[in-house]
Formats: C-alpha cells, structure tokens, sequence
C-alpha cells in the first residue's frame, strides 16, 4: 500500500466523519481493555496483592499492578544558537512531544508505533525517565496515582535498544550476576538460582545457557538471543514496569515474533509492558493489547489494537481487506517527502487525523483511570525502599568474581600485552645489548631506562583504553538501574588488572635486564621490576581516569596519550628538573615517568663505578654513577621517593578516576511538572 493509494482512499473516505465508530471514552476504555474485549478479566492475572512482606516464593519483590498515565506530555530541544555581531541568539526550539495524555492500565502489552523519527524512542524514554539532559520536558507521569518517586527505578525495567553485556560470559553466569547482584541478599541462593532457570525457561533460552554472549570477534549466541538475554536481565528484578525501546530492531522476522511473544507473555504475567517497534508482521501485531500510533511527536491514535483498523476507517482511511493493519498505519502515518505535493498531503492527512483523535480525546478525558488503592499504597512501600538492593562488601565480591571472569577470559589484551612486551623486549635488548662502560654506553643505558618507563606508560595505558570504554555501557546500564555502588566496581576493576601489570613488568625485566647488563646486583634487578610494575598501575589508573572523563571511545584514544606524551617531557630524561621554568615544574611532580625514570636512574648507577670519559687528554678518566645521578638532577632524591611518588599518583589517578565516574553518570532530563498541571 504505497501513498498513492492511501490519498484515493482519503478522498472516498472524506466526509465519512459523521459515521464514524466512536472510540470509547477512557473509563470504558479501561474496563473494555480489563473485561470483554480482550477476553481479560479486570487484573484476572496471578497478581496477588503484596503480602506483608512483599516478597514471592523466591523472596523475591512480587510484581505489583501498574497503572501509568502520563499528562500533556511535552518534550522540546534546543536549536542551538547563532551569532548576531558578538550576541548570541538561540534558534527557539524543536517540538519532539506534544499533549501526549492517557492511562495504561496493568497487565497489557503497549506497542508505540510510528514513522521513523516521529519520537517513539523519545516517548518511552521520557515515560522510563531517561531521556538524556538537554531538552525540555514538561508534564506529569503517574504510576499508581503517584508522581514517580525514589521507588520507580525499583519497579520499572529499561531493556535497551543497544545490547550491553559481557560478550565473555555465557548466558546463564550473565544471569547468574544479574540475579545476585539485583536481588537482596536476604534471597537464598539457592532461590535466586531457582529464578535464573525459570527466566531461561520463560524466555525460551534453554538451548542457548551456556553459550558466551559473544560479539563480532567472538561467536556467540544468535541476535535474537542477545535481545532477550538483555530482557531476561532486567526481568531478574522483578519489575512490574518494563520498557522495550526498538525490542526487535535487527531481527529478522522469525527472532522478532519470539521476542514480541516473551514480552507478550510478561504482560499476561501481570506486568505492563511498553514497547516501540517498527513494522511488526501481522500475527506480531496480534500480540499487542494496546497501540499507540505516533507522527510528528502527536498522538493519532491510542486504544486496543484490536479496535485501531476501524478508528482509523471512521476518519476515512480504510484498511483493505487481508492486509497487515501495522504497515497500513505506517503508511497513513507517515511524512511524504518526494515531492511537495505529496509532503502537503501527508501533511494534511497528519494534521486530520490528530485534530479527529484530539476531539475524541477530548470528549473521553473527563473520567480518570482510577487506581485501586491497594497499588497505590503499595507503590508507595516501593518509594521507602532502600535503592540499592545490596550492601558494599556483597557487591564487591560480585564485582571481582565477575571482572575476574571477564579478564581472564578475554585472551585478546592478553597476547596484544604478550606480543608488545616480547617483541619490545627483545629490540631493546637487540639495540643495546651488552652496553659498554664508556660515556657512549651510559648514554645508551639512560636511554634503555627511559625507554623502559615509556613502555610500561604506554602497554598500560592503552590496556585500559582498550577495556575499560567497552564496559561503559554496561557499567551505565546497572548504574542506572542502581544494581551496585561505583567504588566497589572501581576497586575490583583495579584489582582485575593487578596480575597483568605485574606479569607484563616481570616479564619485560626478565628479557631486557640482563641482555642490556644493567647493574648485575640481584636486589637492583628486583627494584627495576617493583618500580616499572608500580609505573604501569599508575599509567592504567590515568587511562581510567581519562577514559571515563571523555565521553567516547575515540577521545579518551586522541586525548590518553596526549597527556602522555606531555608527562614524558617532563619525566627528566630530555631536561632536567632544574632547567625547567618554575612556574610549570609542578608537572613533574605528576608525572609518573618522572618518578619511575628517577628510580631507575638511581636504582641503575647509585654507588657503581668505572665508565670511561672517552677524553683524548686524559685516558684514565672515569665516571662514577653518582655522578651520572648528579647530573640529572638526581642526586640529593633518597631511594625511597621513587617508590613514594609513583604510590601517590597510584593513589590520585585513581582517586580521579573514580571521581570522575562517580560524578560522570549519565544525566536524565527531570520532569517539570509546572507547565503539565497548568494545562490539567
Ligand atoms: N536531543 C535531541 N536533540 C535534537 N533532536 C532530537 C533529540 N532527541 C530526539 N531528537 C529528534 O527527535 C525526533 C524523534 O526522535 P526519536 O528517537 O524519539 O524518534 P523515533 O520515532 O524513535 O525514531 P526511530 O524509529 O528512527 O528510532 C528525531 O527527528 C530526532 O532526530
């Protein structure tokens, strides 16, 4: 069903609004969705009402009834801003949602369907409150009666358009983590094992267990599977609530229709789902209790699915026979932008169909969606609730045991730091191998030692950039789902890291140490390994710190060695500390470079002798390293301040980063309810 066609079913339709069916009004609308005309009784589904604990079986939380309804819902986006002379002038704003306004009563399947960019994505997330900071949203969302509180994040589930899971872990251990950390530890393990099975079960992932989710570099579980892996996470918690933001986006039909009837089985579980979806085939379309169709952020229609064909035929615009009513409304609904005449006829159509659903809107909203008062006393429960459903120590070991899991698995940067610290090692002792005791040779061996302090910079750094970014997303998620604290994740991160570290500076002692001759006493050996490992914790920690400051992958790679590079000029080896101007010498003192070059500098000459001067005049000459020491402005610095330094920036990168990632959330746009009660 192409345009055309719809503008010559508009033009035999015209003038057909006098007998056109009346949607029912929104009182009977919510008893017809909850009665007859779904075959449903009103909250007929095993939805007992919250006993004095709460709790299920399992101990855990019970799925409460949900009623949402949302008010002149209205989201607006800045245009940015021009220069006028040196003024600046906002361009006004962009309307993404206008009056959107109706209730949802519990236990139904939404689906918001609509045009690509008509603001389906923005609707959901303004109603799960995560639509990103920088706009405009007014209006009010009540759930069970009650402005969103503390509690809603408690009740409500947010499965992403993106997958974000750990590509490492199979199935059932994402589960297994999801239902430790996501359920309190009052649940007996052996119960919330119980409920990871029968989610498996329930969302038809048997098969797929103990697959890893796998990701492009890796095979892993089909698209469909990862899609509803993602659902099953966020089903852990037992939300009454769950949103579904392009759940089939990706899928082909087959995976889809599994979806949609997962998600079709939790709202006849009781729970109210909302899902966007683009262009579901017929018998998914079937599955919907509700549609909410959407253009131009207006609302065209919301009621049963099952009563939208003939809505849309009282307004003149008939569905033919056998044809699948979702693509006939993605086609009445949509903004033809071909040709100017077709655009002003969409156009026109657009603006019929919102002014015949405003006007029946209008005439239904004099009776409110009431709410029993037993949810709305038990949603109010939800709102004294504690958000974070475990303590500290419990989420810390959750966290280790996971990121253990995740690393030692991910053999990738584990042969790129193999690779690096074998084929560096072995140039380097290459180079420089069995470096003379002349003026030439100390010459070489500074510069082994600074190369050495680079190398342990940089393998490290970079093993951050290239895990901790693609955690991001991941780690976003359960924080926003409040699953844990930063500082227990932050911690076990680190920790994960430690033996990497320390076997990447163990190793590339091993190779170059002794093939350069560096100072042959065992202790000195040693030390050279503890401060080029120390060197690396504090490198990885600033790849935390600056990977999470940047708001991507490719800044936190621009900007990472940058920084760098510029704490290496100051790490003493091109200029010494005393020749640099004082008002920047404070950079040395956080530069990790500095204090690991200065360590192995003394660690390397300290109380050795016997490097010739190469003079013509005078063939006995000799250097001491003390000198050498002295001459780089070493020589009053004590062993112990390498080793004091490089602990401090261990200690303030981290403290950075973890700052950083702490104050970094992601921010949701607030609700300004002003405008939304001016207009109830
Ligand atoms: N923060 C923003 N700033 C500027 N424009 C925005 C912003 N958020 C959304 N939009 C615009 O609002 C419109 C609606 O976006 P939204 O993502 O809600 O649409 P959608 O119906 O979900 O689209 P799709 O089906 O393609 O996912 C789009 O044109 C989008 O470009």
């Amino acid at each position: 069903m192409g345009t055309v066609a719809l503008q010559e079913v508009k033009v035999q339709g015209a003038g057909a609004g006098n007998g056109r069916a009346k949607l029912p009004t929104e009182a009977a609308f919510l008893r017809q969705v909850d009665g007859a005309q779904t075959g449903k009784q009103p909250y007929a589904e095993p939805m007992e009402a919250l006993d004095s604990t709460g709790e299920d079986a399992n101990g855990a939380a019970r799925p409460l009834r949900i009623t949402l309804e949302w008010r002149d819902l209205r989201y607006t986006v800045p245009l940015g801003v021009r220069r006028i002379c040196c003024m600046r002038r906002s361009n006004g704003e962009r309307v993404i949602l206008e009056g959107l306004s109706a209730v949802m009563p519990p236990g139904r399947l939404l689906a918001v369907m609509g045009p690509t960019g008509c603001g389906k994505s923005s609707f959901v997330n303004a109603l799960a409150g995560r639509l990103p900071a920088g706009g405009t949203l007014e209006g009010q969302v009540l759930v069970n009666g009650l402005q969103r509180g503390k509690g809603f994040r408690a009740v409500s589930a947010y499965v992403m358009q993106d997958d974000v899971l750990f590509h490492n872990l199979t199935v059932r251990e994402t589960l297994h983590f999801a239902a430790r950390m996501r359920l309190p530890s009052t649940v007996p393990p052996a119960a919330k094992a119980a409920r990871v099975d029968a989610i498996i079960a329930q969302l038809g992932l048997a098969g797929a267990a103990n697959t890893q989710i796998g990701n492009a570099f890796v095979r892993g579980v089909s698209g469909g599977e990862r899609k509803r892996v993602n659902i099953a996470v966020e089903l852990l918690a037992n939300p009454s609530l769950i949103f579904a933001d392009e759940a089939t986006s990706g899928l082909d039909a087959f995976q889809a229709q599994s979806v949609m009837e997962s998600l079709s089985q939790l709202a006849k579980s009781g729970r109210s789902v909302l899902a966007t979806i683009h262009q579901p085939r017929s018998s998914v379309f079937q599955l919907f209790d509700l549609l909410m169709v959407l253009s131009e952020g207006q609302m065209l229609y919301y009621g049963p699915a099952a009563e939208a064909v003939a809505w849309f035929a009282s307004c003149g615009f008939h569905c033919p026979e056998h044809y699948n009513p979702a693509d006939f409304f993605a086609d009445l609904v949509a903004r033809d932008r071909r040709t100017p005449d077709a655009d002003a006829t969409s156009q026109q159509r657009i603006k019929l169909l919102v002014a015949r659903f405003k006007e029946h809107h209008a005439e239904g909203s004099t009776e409110e969606g009431a709410v029993p008062q037993a949810d709305e006393l038990a949603m109010q429960r939800v709102n004294e609730r504690p958000p974070f459903p475990n303590r500290w120590p419990v989420e810390f070991g959750l966290l280790l045991k996971r990121a253990w899991k995740q690393q030692s698995r991910d053999r990738l940067p584990q042969i790129i730091t193999l690779m690096q610290t074998l084929v560096l090692g072995f140039v380097l002792a290459a180079l420089f191998s069995d470096v003379p005791k002349t003026a030439q040779g100390v010459q070489d061996e500074l510069g082994v030692l600074f190369m050495c302090c680079m190398f342990s910079a940089m393998a490290s750094l970079f093993a951050s950039l290239n895990t901790f970014p693609a955690e991001a997303g991941i780690v976003n998620r359960e924080r926003a789902g409040k699953s844990y604290h930063v500082l227990p994740y932050y911690l076990a991160r680190f920790i994960c890291d430690m033996p990497l570290r320390v076997g990447q500076g163990l190793l590339f002692g091993v190779i170059v140490y002794f093939i350069v001759g560096l100072n042959p006493a065992a202790a000195a050996f040693f030390q050279f390994v503890e401060l080029t490992i120390l060197e690396g914790l504090a490198s990885q920690a600033l790849g935390v710190a600056v990977s999470a400051a940047a708001k991507t992958e490719k800044i936190a790679f621009a900007v990472a060695p940058g920084v760098t590079v510029v704490l290496m000029l100051f790490g003493g080896f091109f200029v010494s500390t005393d020749s640099i101007p004082a008002s920047i010498r404070w950079i040395t003192y956080i530069s990790h470079l500095y204090y690991a070059f200065q360590g192995l500098v003394i660690n390397n000459f300290a109380g050795r002798t016997g490097w010739t001067c190469a003079s013509p005049q005078d063939p006995t000459c000799t250097i001491t390293g003390d000198q050498i020491i002295d001459k780089l402005g070493f020589g009053d610095k004590p062993r112990w301040e390498a080793y004091v330094g490089l602990s401090c920036l261990i200690l303030g990168y981290n403290m950075v980063g973890y700052a950083v990632l702490r104050f970094s959330k992601q921010k949701f746009l607030p609700l300004s309810p002003a405008a939304g009660k001016k207009r109830a």
